[in-house]
């Protein structure tokens, strides 16, 4: 998969609307869904117990707790659906269980958008999973005490369903259409992995709750929900693995996956920011971050067809392929003098993070706003042998090549870009 792609993948739009078209056939044309599934009807029955558990089971060593957290609260819906309101001509006592169970769902579900801590095994985990068998033990006691004349009432006063919509009670789908817009919007405007995953259940199970009473309509909405579950814990652990967290530009592995595939003609120029510990000194880790991330933003506007990875540190490459270190040195002095011309503000005391105890430079009585530049050295390199005039060098050494070049650079002065042909 691509990089673009990948970046597409996690965009928070996709993240909302490929969720909504997927279910929008579904929602169209749930009969003909029903006739093609008909055969597979006891599959489908088994399936999100299956999806769910391994969810489940890969969430803690992928460190996907939410995801465990909201697999876990499906599995657990699923199980009391299919076994006791999952069926026809309900008493009032199994109604009641079921609006209790539609309202706990997304509520539930909902809360661990707000969860400070995300692991499965952790204490916030745990006081959650508490508080699910808290629920569960409450109304199982309930459900034990009441007659179906105690509940009776209920559908005519605050359960009315009404009939050419939904035969599940309006008052619990407008709540739950309610939380997944909110949901959405939360994915929208934060994108946390974990938001995505609440929204898409909850999606999944107000559609169910909508369709309730359609033949095996909670098990394909569940299945729906546990695959894209599934796919989400997928993709975020190639996040985990390829992305750096703090400039989002693809890190190192990606970097060598490229580089023992990389062949023919191209060029590698290896950028590094000048005095960064200087810097990081005077002015504190989190604004030294914030710079990284400025640098990592304008790198990704480099012309020329330029893929871009942070090295470590404060190193990053640029890959151009196709293309010998001439041809790229216009794209890297535009960079290079994009970068040095940027004006960077560096914001006062009072406005800084706390925890950036480690800058000297901070007013103690607030400080005015200053405007810094920052430079950067780059040393490029390609793959054409200068004896030969072929381009034959392996990755490693036009690597090394471009490292001995950023090293001319640094040595020459700094904010410049240095060109070496290896010989
Ligand atoms: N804020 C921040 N600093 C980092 C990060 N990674 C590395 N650094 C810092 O980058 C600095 C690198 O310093 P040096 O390698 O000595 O180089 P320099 O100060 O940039 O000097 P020259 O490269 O010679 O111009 C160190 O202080 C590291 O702590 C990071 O992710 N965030």
């Amino acid at each position: 998969m691509s990089f673009f792609s990948f970046t597409i993948i996690r965009s928070a739009p996709f993240r909302v609307l490929f969720p909504l078209l997927l279910s929008l056939p579904l929602c169209i044309s749930v009969d003909q869904f029903l006739i093609f599934l008909t055969p597979y009807h006891s599959l489908i029955s088994t399936f999100p117990y299956i999806m769910l558990s391994i969810v489940i089971f890969l969430s803690q060593p992928f460190n996907q707790g939410a995801t465990g957290l909201v697999a876990l609260l499906m599995v657990v819906s699923f199980y009391l659906v299919q076994r006791y309101v999952g069926i026809a001509d309900l008493t009032d006592i199994q109604k009641f269980a079921f609006c209790l169970l539609v309202f706990a769902l997304p509520v539930n579900l909902f809360m661990i958008h707000f969860l400070p801590e995300k692991r499965l095994l952790s204490r916030f985990g745990i006081n959650y999973l508490l508080l699910i068998l808290f629920q569960v033990i409450w109304c199982w006691l309930l459900l034990e005490q009441i007659t179906n004349e105690n509940v009776s009432w209920l559908w005519s006063a605050y359960l009315k369903p009404i009939p050419a919509l939904s035969s599940s009670p309006l008052l619990l789908i407008i709540i739950s259409i309610f939380l997944t817009l909110i949901s959405a919007f939360i994915v929208l405007f934060r994108n946390a992995n974990f938001d995505h995953t609440i929204f898409i259940n909850l999606l999944f199970s107000t559609i169910a709750l909508i369709f309730f009473d359609t033949p095996q309509i909670s098990a394909i909405c569940f299945s729906l929900a546990a695959t894209l579950l599934l796919l989400g814990i997928i993709t975020s652990s190639h996040e985990l693995a390829f992305v750096d967290q703090l400039t989002e530009l693809q890190g190192r592995r990606a970097l060598e996956i490229e580089m023992e595939h990389i062949n023919g003609l191209y060029t590698i120029a290896m950028l590094d920011v000048d005095h960064f510990k200087l810097f990081n000194d005077s002015y504190g880790h989190r604004t030294g971050d914030e710079v990284l991330r400025l640098v990592a933003q304008i790198m990704k506007q480099t012309e020329g067809n330029a893929s871009v990875f942070r090295y470590g540190g404060e190193e990053f490459i640029i890959l151009f392929k196709g293309k010998n270190s001439n041809q790229c040195l216009p794209y890297l002095n535009e960079l290079r003098s994009k970068i040095a011309k940027y004006d960077l503000v560096i914001r006062d005391h009072y406005e800084r993070p706390i925890l950036d105890k480690d800058a000297k430079n901070c007013g103690q009585n607030g400080g005015e706003h200053k405007t810094v530049n920052i430079t950067v050295s780059i040393g490029v390199a390609d793959s054409i042998n200068n004896r030969t005039k072929l381009h034959t060098l392996g990755a490693d050494e036009v690597l090394k090549a471009a490292d001995k070049a950023l090293y001319r650079a640094k040595s020459g002065g700094r904010n410049r870009v240095t060109n070496l042909r290896f010989a």
